[in-house]
């Protein structure tokens, strides 16, 4: 295509959000007229779905729940008076408590204020709050936030080394949509104790935003928590941005959740719009659609151009691939769905990948992110009339013109600044757009049975430790690992019950073995 002809797509296929200084350009992208014509049946179904769900339909089926982030902000859009009420009630809660903390009408036993939030969770329940934190921390915030989001006993000495003297002015949440899972409740554990070891009482210190009911909900209620939010079954774990698992760590940080709020809802109103060309996220779904053949063949790679929104890939691979990697339709047909998802940001990972991009194997559309404005404020010259910002700006147009000219699709959103509003659309144009795109190929994008086989796995391998351990101590001499393989009953878990005992032995725990390392068969064990 000739460049005034690809002016013209441009200006064709522009989508531009005047509230919001949004735009998003999808002329790199390269379908064309008869794709779109051919999609349009179904898009017409995944509209009707998606308003089928905002009224309050079971649109995730095998968990027979209702799908409502989108009612988190714009309330009157949830189906029931009680619920409406109840999110209104949910967002007072989070705005009084925080002003609370923040006057220090809320305090700590042991100081005036608190300094810090120490925001324990994982997956949907640590990812939102990460990248909002990393998009629209403050420089100077009231609280200073830290996460633990994982069961690594390192990173989780990291965490408690930085806060070691602050622990009496922190603030803990502890974070679990379920309130079971596993790596939560060990953050949770572990930090507990390393406030017992100041003598520091954890429960007056401690928030758990958690399903009602929940066995963290049944803790905090028992132990006298500071306070306890409630996260709706209505909301999954990676849409819950909007619901206090993600407001309550930011409005503690400074960050307006009014205005996340409003973005989101302003975007809301758009993508909720039948018409693919005023619907962004029809658009963005119709390109994935496209680059991947509806079959997720090509990898989504986010680039945006502004560190803030580092984490903005990382948000979205879970939102996306927890969504969309799907073994199974709707009609139970195996599918294996999905899009790979990676990125970090741009021009940064110029020297690092884009090498690969640009003349490598072709399997993926870029999204650029771009902001308009550099920064706030003028900026100096780097060289005579060039700022660090032109070179950014110029860095990503270059590459998305070097990877158009070989043949490698993208998209491209301009917004003019991060803040909450635009970071509040960001979030919310996604979500729709996974929702739209999980229509166009049938499945339910709602659930994450696939996430189950590696948790019961892991609950087995730890029930296995503690019967190989049992066996153990009614040795008096060691044994080879098949012996104590056969004697715990688990012939067939060998290789399992070998790793569990290395890593036993490598941490002090009672286990010692001898013989050739390289040779596990030649290993002897004992327990001392
Ligand atoms: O908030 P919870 O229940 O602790 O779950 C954390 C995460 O675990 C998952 O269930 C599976 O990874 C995610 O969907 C969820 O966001």
């Amino acid at each position: 295509m000739d460049a005034a002809a690809l002016w013209q797509r441009y200006q064709d296929w522009l989508y531009y959000h005047e509230g919001l200084e949004l735009y998003l350009d999808i002329s790199r992208m390269g379908f064309d007229d008869a794709f779109v014509e051919a999609m349009l049946p179904k898009l017409e179904k995944a509209f009707k779905d998606m308003d089928a769900l905002v009224n309050g339909a079971i649109a995730n089926p095998d968990e027979n729940r209702m799908v409502g982030h989108y009612w988190l902000r714009d309330p009157d859009l949830a189906p029931t008076p009680e619920l409406q009420q109840d999110i209104v009630n949910t967002l007072d809660k989070i705005e009084t408590f925080t002003q609370n903390v923040h006057t220090g009408a809320i305090h700590p036993p042991r100081a005036p204020k608190f300094t810090d939030v120490l925001s324990i969770g994982i997956g949907g329940s640590a990812l939102g709050p990460e990248f909002v934190a990393e998009a629209l921390g403050l420089d100077y915030p009231p609280l200073a936030i830290h996460f633990i989001d994982n069961t690594d006993p390192a990173g989780i000495d990291a965490v408690l080394a930085q806060l070691q003297d602050r622990l009496s002015s922190t603030l803990v949440l502890v974070i679990s949509k379920s309130g079971g899972t596993p790596e939560t409740r060990n953050g949770m554990v572990e930090v507990k104790t390393a406030y017992e070891s100041q003598n520091l009482d954890f429960a007056a210190q401690a928030v758990a935003i958690t399903g009602v009911g929940s066995k963290l909900d049944q803790l905090a209620k028992s132990e006298g928590w500071l306070a306890t939010f409630p996260m709706y079954d209505w909301v999954g774990g990676r849409t819950s941005e909007m619901s206090a698992v993600g407001l309550l760590p930011a409005s503690l940080q400074g960050i307006d959740i009014r205005q996340m709020l409003a973005g989101a809802k302003e975007i809301d109103s758009a993508t909720g719009s039948p018409q693919l060309k005023s619907n962004p996220a029809a658009l963005l779904a119709l390109c994935w659609y496209f680059a991947g053949n509806g079959k997720g063949e090509k990898d989504m790679v986010m680039l945006p151009y502004k560190d803030s929104l580092l984490l903005f890939s990382r948000y979205l691979q879970q939102l996306v691939m927890e969504s969309l990697g799907k073994e199974k339709d709707l009609d139970g047909n195996t599918v294996y769905q999905g899009i790979a998802v990676y990125g970090n940001k741009g021009s940064t990972d110029q020297h690092a990948y884009v090498q690969q991009l640009r003349e490598g194997v072709p399997n993926f559309f870029v999204t650029f992110i771009e902001v308009l404005e550099d920064r706030q404020g003028k900026s100096p010259e780097v060289e005579a009339g060039v700022t660090a910002g032109d070179y950014l700006s110029g860095l990503l147009q270059g590459t998305r013109q070097a990877l158009y000219e070989n043949q490698r699709d993208s998209i491209t959103v301009s917004i003019r600044q991060v803040n909450a509003r635009t970071v509040g659309a960001l979030i919310a144009l996604y979500e729709r757009a996974v929702g739209l795109y999980a229509s166009l190929v049938n499945i339910n994008a709602y659930h994450q049975p696939g996430v189950e086989a590696g948790k019961k796995a892991a609950a087995a391998i730890l029930d296995l430790q503690k019967q190989v351990m049992e066996v153990l101590h009614q040795e008096s001499a060691a044994i080879s690992i098949s012996e104590l393989a056969e004697k715990a009953g688990a012939p067939d878990q060998i290789e399992g019950i070998y790793k569990l005992l290395r890593h036993l032995a490598y941490n002090q725990r009672g286990i010692v073995l001898e013989g050739n390392l390289g040779q596990p068969s030649s290993l002897k064990v004992s327990a001392v």
